[in-house]
């Protein structure tokens, strides 16, 4: 006999009643490359576990939606991509990027956030002009020529799609531009650094629909060149735009495939009736 003591539980008892069932993709790494993942990821703010089981694997140059109702801890998620949680909250677990834990304190974050930018739901244009607000970053870091930083601010707000609406008033406030436009350039500014994944949290859900459809287009076209990993409340936006999506619910990722399978066969109940509308 193994253990005599009469007063353990039966194994049986370890079984968590209300546990929802999990479906986690995990990618042949033969035939796709990861840009990032992650493994147990947990996040706590106090005493508050807000985040378990953040197990996910982001393929390079693709799309990746994380969606799920208010709360379910989707920007949490996203936010420690980068470390953005940083002096907010604990986060456990590893973030590898290229080899590396970027989940470790001898990580330079400066540094590390400039391969893995950030957008955030409102548009934050600084009040500066449109091309300050590209070259800021970069100014403020090191040395670069007036033709080098012209060269950023093209082919940054070119890849943002805004270059041909503001390529002749560059020196104007970027207050003054529309939602759609100042959420493109903010995009641009995040561009300019020359990043290798981009982090967007719920970047059009400020916006009317057609400067939120110039977003969709601007993401797009952007996946060529980037890995882009995006919080969705827009269930059709997440369907339009990703290849894959993640379903979070409660602190936990419930089920992660192809956007393709999510939407048409999610092999769990919870995430079929979330994407139906049931609740959320
Ligand atoms: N700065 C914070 N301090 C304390 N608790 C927080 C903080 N940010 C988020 N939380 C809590 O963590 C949980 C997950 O929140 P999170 O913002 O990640 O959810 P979400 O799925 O992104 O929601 P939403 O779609 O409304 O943005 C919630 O219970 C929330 O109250």
């Amino acid at each position: 006999m193994i253990n005599s003591n009469t007063d353990l539980k039966p194994a049986s008892e370890f079984i968590r009643e209300n546990a929802p069932e999990r479906f986690i993709y995990k990618m042949d790494t033969e035939k796709h490359e990861i840009a990032l993942s992650t493994k147990d990821l947990q996040v706590f703010y106090g005493d508050n576990l807000a985040l378990s089981e953040g197990d996910l694997q982001f393929e390079r140059y693709k799309i990746t939606s994380l969606v799920g109702a208010s709360g379910s801890g989707k920007s949490t998620f996203l936010r420690s991509l980068n470390r953005m949680n940083d002096g907010v909250a604990t986060v456990n677990g590893n973030i590898m990027y290229r080899g590396v834990d970027i989940n470790t304190k001898k990580i330079d974050v400066y540094e590390m956030r400039r391969h893995i930018g950030m957008v955030f739901q409102r548009p934050n244009p600084f009040a500066k002009s449109i091309y300050d607000n590209i070259t800021f970053a970069l100014t403020s870091r090191g040395n670069y020529t007036k033709a080098q930083l012209d060269e950023v601010v093209e082919t940054s707000l070119k890849q943002a799609a805004l270059w041909d609406q503001v390529k002749d008033e560059l020196d104007k406030s970027a207050l003054a531009l529309s939602g759609g436009q100042a959420q493109r350039l903010v995009i641009a500014r995040a561009l300019a650094l020359k990043p290798d994944i981009l982090l967007l949290d719920e970047p059009s859900s400020a916006l009317d629909p057609i400067s939120s459809a110039q977003v969709e287009d601007t993401l797009l076209k952007l996946k060529d060149k980037y890995t882009i990993i995006i919080v969705t409340h827009n269930m059709q936006q997440a369907a339009r735009i990703s290849d894959y999506t993640a379903f979070f619910h409660m602190g936990k990722i419930i089920e992660y495939d192809l956007t393709r399978k999510i939407f048409t066969r999610p092999k769990v109940a919870l995430t079929n009736d979330y994407i139906s509308g049931n609740f959320g």
